[in-house]
């Protein structure tokens, strides 16, 4: 019997097979003498280098405070969204996502190896585009405002992101003048926001499976819920959400440019039987034409190139593939050693 309104999917399509499912992870204060790296966004650049390149060198995730992104924002778009994900499933399937086109509702996955169980709103930059996206929804009172809130962080993420990927360059003595030439325009950004309602069977299943991230950097926020897990040294540790802070990880856009400098970290998000959760993720993009290559400063003798260079839309190209076969597309440029 269908359960979720509006779609023909079983409780038991969700169910992990035994060995797939969620194990218990740790909490970041079990981790004996690895503290969670929380940064503080108001220093200066130049004392945040290093600060920034040991955070994402031990880690590839950290926490983020005094970023310049008013909370009124965050709480605003979490408000909107929240409401968005409320109504009837037949309106939120008037803007169902339809590839190639990369914006829109996505219900819970049906296609995955591994189900997850919430719900997303995908989104890219262009006002006229994220006006008439949520004027097309029937019965949601909020387009405008949520259309203005979803404008203002696309903006300001996307500078944040800009600053934060800029320093951990510089950190590895890359010019800003090269990163600038990859990452430079927020027009490829993406914005997804995901919806995981409280669920049943919290321990057999997934919000979203454990995977990496694809583009240069995420920056996450979280509701105070919880959820986030990431592998650090082989443990699955709780990312713990903490008001006022965001999380920001390396995508493997910038392992590949960092030459495997900086790594992106497997991550997941658990469900649980109480509470629904909400989190919005910013992924700072290269364009899809843009060629990418390890950093030439970031490539020695010693150190030769761990991946070839490719574009970007090949490398989108590849995602199914690498879904099938369970692991990340940059698999599929790494160099042989
Ligand atoms: O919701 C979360 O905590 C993680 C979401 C995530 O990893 C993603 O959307 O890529
Ligand atoms: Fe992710």
């Amino acid at each position: 019997m269908a359960f979720l309104e509006g779609t023909d999917l079983t409780m038991a399509e969700f169910v992990c097979a035994q060995n797939e499912r969620p194990s218990v992870g740790l909490s970041s204060s079990d981790m004996e003498g690895a503290i969670f790296p929380k940064v503080d966004l108001g220093l200066s650049d130049e004392e945040l280098v290093p600060i920034l390149h040991s955070a994402a060198s031990s880690w590839g995730f950290f926490s983020i405070f005094n970023h310049g992104i008013p909370e009124s924002l965050l709480d605003s778009i979490a408000t909107h969204a929240l409401h968005f994900f409320g109504l009837p499933s037949s309106d939120k399937i008037a803007i169902a996502r339809n590839p190639p086109v990369p914006y829109g509702y996505t219900s819970f996955a049906k296609s995955a190896a591994i189900k997850s169980w919430s719900e997303a709103l995908h989104l890219m930059p262009g006002e006229d585009r994220i006006h008439s996206l949520f004027q097309s929804v029937p019965s949601f009172q909020e387009s405008q405002s949520f259309s203005a809130d979803i404008i203002k962080y696309f903006s300001l993420a996307g500078a944040l992101s800009n600053r934060i990927i800029t320093l951990l360059f510089r950190g590895l003595m890359v010019d800003d003048e090269e990163v600038e030439r990859v990452f430079g325009s927020i027009d490829p950004a993406r914005l997804r926001i995901n919806h995981y309602p409280a669920c049943p069977i919290a321990d057999l299943t997934y919000g979203l499976p454990p995977h990496k991230d694809y583009g240069g950097l995420a920056i996450l926020h979280q509701d105070d819920v919880g959820g986030l897990e990431i592998l650090k040294d082989g443990h699955w540790v709780a990312v713990e959400p903490e008001k006022g802070c965001l999380i920001v990880n390396i995508g493997e856009m910038i392992q590949m440019m960092s030459n495997g400098k900086y790594q992106s970290v497997l991550h997941r998000s658990l469900v649980n039987s109480s509470q629904p959760r909400l989190s919005f993720i910013f992924f700072h993009f290269p364009s899809d034409d843009s060629l990418v290559a390890p950093m030439s400063k970031l490539v020695t003798k010693d150190s030769p190139a761990k991946y070839r260079s490719f574009y970007v839309k090949d490398y989108k190209s590849m995602f199914a593939m690498a879904m099938k076969a369970n692991h990340s597309p940059l698999l599929f440029f790494k160099e042989s050693s």
